[in-house]
């Protein structure tokens, strides 16, 4: 069946015919993320969620979506989607971080034009047929410094454009490298320096907790007299009422605002201010910019899918289309291998190491690591998934350590973990053969050669005669079928390892006869 794709707001047509050709059904009601209980009452029923900033995909909202697997924003803010809600599910989030970087950018310019000459009220008075050439006299851009909260996609083409009118730039960002800086033309200053020298303050980064208001109280008493705020980037980065305050002083001599606290925004503390220009969240609304978004994210929506790719993910690491078919083997390696590990963990695991050997080195090793966690945990925490599992251990204070080198065994592929609890270090390393089938090639150091099956019994035992015929009554007696068996020591006579795939559940007295048999140390039943 092909999966299916909502599309639940205002997103440029021409996605349409992508998900299509791509074999994607889609469902296009653009004004669905207006509708809350409409769309809660159909999510359930697609793979694939695609919206821009109308719909707000709440932690309600997903627990209804049971088989959604991405939500593609056509946008660069994901701030309408509940990212821990989405990745505890297993939901992938993906975004077009620079589809509409320059359209953004060019709004924040036509924003500062419209403060600088004051557009907006000169037109409204002009066809009022007022003629008040004397009430708007404007501010010349050229040699003025503009100040950029912020300068990563957008703010570096705010910083171009505005190098191009001749102002001078300066931005405050903390992961802006001074080769960057120097490589634009800019200077890179702190916030407090970027206050007291800009005419024109914009705002270009992400709404956090570091971020948030921003432009406080106490930060807009810092700027230059006579300083004109543009945002174009996220509305919680100002505070409103103290914008309102600064403005009314004429401290702030005028602001221009795309976005806003409370979106729609239908009231504002800055809504009637003589110099105050709005507009209704449009910096991304041009042909242009929703084209490129609308048609890059039916494309990595279909890619994922169809094919497993994962192109441009805000909650898991990136995996082209052709990498896709070569991982999903060893994900499934990985997840048995860290299930393995999980099911057999006493005590609080405390640190996970992934051995990563052999062809394994170029490809994308971090999901690999996700689905060895993820295997790791499931025991203990069924509800994670390979998306939420790095999280999820970070949360727990699980170290995860990933190592990557050239192969020195036997193996052209192999992946060991290493699950380290307060008491022991349990090891374990498989690989897949050319079959496609993972198995499991090594435990504690003694090999053996086993393929997964979906009940195993594991077994720790002395290495003396008799015992697999002993095994096999045992389970013969209960009328458990023996699929296969895999055996393995360190020397003759000495430990040994037994493997025993059976085609049914194994009773508890089946498996505390087994545990009693004299050579056996340990002994448990494993689920994949
Ligand atoms: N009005 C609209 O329609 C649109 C708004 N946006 C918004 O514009 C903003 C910027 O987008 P991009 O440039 O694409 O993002 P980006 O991720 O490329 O750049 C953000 C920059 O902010 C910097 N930053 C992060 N924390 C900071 C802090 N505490 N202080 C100073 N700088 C900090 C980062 O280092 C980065 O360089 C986002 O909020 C995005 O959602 C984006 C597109 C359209
Ligand atoms: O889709 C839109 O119109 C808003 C775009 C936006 O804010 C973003 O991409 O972050």
């Amino acid at each position: 069946m092909s999966p299916r794709v909502l599309v639940s707001d205002a997103l440029s047509q021409a996605a349409l015919a992508i998900f299509k050709i791509r074999g994607v059904e889609v469902d296009f009601q653009p004004n669905l993320g207006k509708d809350k209980d409409k769309l809660a009452a159909i999510i359930g029923g697609y793979d694939g969620l695609a919206i821009r900033s109308a719909t707000k995909v709440t932690p309600q909202l997903l627990e209804l979506a049971t088989n959604l697997k991405v939500i593609g924003r056509a946008g660069i803010g994901v701030d309408n989607v509940n990212l821990p809600a989405a990745t505890a599910r297993g939901v992938i989030v993906m975004n077009t971080p620079f589809g509409n970087s320059i359209t953004t950018a060019e709004h924040a310019i036509a924003m500062m034009f419209a403060l600088a000459r004051q557009i907006p009220a000169a037109d409204m008075s002009t066809q009022a047929g007022k003629w008040e050439k004397n009430r708007f006299l404007g501010m010349e851009i050229t040699g003025k410094v503009i100040g950029l909260i912020g300068c990563g996609n957008i703010g570096s083409i705010v910083a171009e454009r505005a190098i191009g009118l001749r102002m001078h730039v300066i931005a405050y960002d903390p992961f802006l490298s001074p080769e960057r800086a120097a490589q634009l033309g800019i200077e890179k200053v702190d916030l407090d320096n970027l206050l007291a020298l800009a005419d024109f303050v914009s705002l270009h980064t992400p709404l956090t907790p570091q971020t948030k208001n921003i432009l406080s109280a106490e930060n807009i008493a810092k700027t230059k007299s006579g300083v004109h705020i543009i945002n174009c980037a996220r509305g919680g980065l100002i505070d409103e009422k103290a914008l309102r305050s600064a403005l009314d002083s004429g401290r702030v001599a005028g602001a221009a605002l795309d976005v806003f606290a409370t979106e729609p925004a239908t009231e504002n503390p800055l809504f009637g201010h003589p110099n105050v220009v709005c507009t209704p969240h449009l910096g991304a609304s041009t042909k242009e910019a929703q084209e490129n978004v609308a048609l890059q994210i039916a494309e990595q929506m279909s890619d994922f899918l169809t094919r497993g790719a994962i192109t441009n993910a805000v909650n898991f690491p990136s995996i082209t289309a052709e990498e896709a078919p070569k991982l999903k083997p060893f994900i499934a390696l990985a997840e048995r291998l860290g299930s393995f590990a999980g099911q057999l963990a006493a005590s609080n695991i405390n640190k996970v190491s992934i051995i990563y050997e052999g062809a394994l080195v170029d490809l994308k090793t971090k999901a690999l690591t996700a689905a060895a966690i993820a295997g790791v945990l499931r025991p203990a925490l069924s509800d994670i998934n390979v998306v939420s599992a790095p999280s999820v251990a970070s949360e727990r204070g699980v170290v995860i350590d990933e190592t990557i080198r050239a192969a020195e065994g036997d193996y052209e592929s192999l992946i060991t973990l290493i699950v380290q609890t307060k008491d022991e270090k349990f090891f374990i390393a498989g690989t897949v053969f050319h079959d496609g089938k993972p198995r499991v090639v090594s435990i504690n150091g003694i090999k053996t050669d086993a393929e997964f099956s979906s009940t195993m019994i594991y077994a720790l035992n002395e290495d003396k005669p008799g015992l697999v015929g002993r095994f096999a009554s045992l389970l013969g007696d209960a009328g458990i079928n023996i699929a296969t068996l895999a055996l393995g020591r360190d020397h003759q006579g000495g430990s040994a390892i037994s493997l025993i795939a059976v085609d049914d559940s194994i009773p508890d007295r089946v498996l505390a006869g087994i545990r009693m048999l004299p050579e056996v140390r340990q002994a448990s039943m494993l689920e994949f």
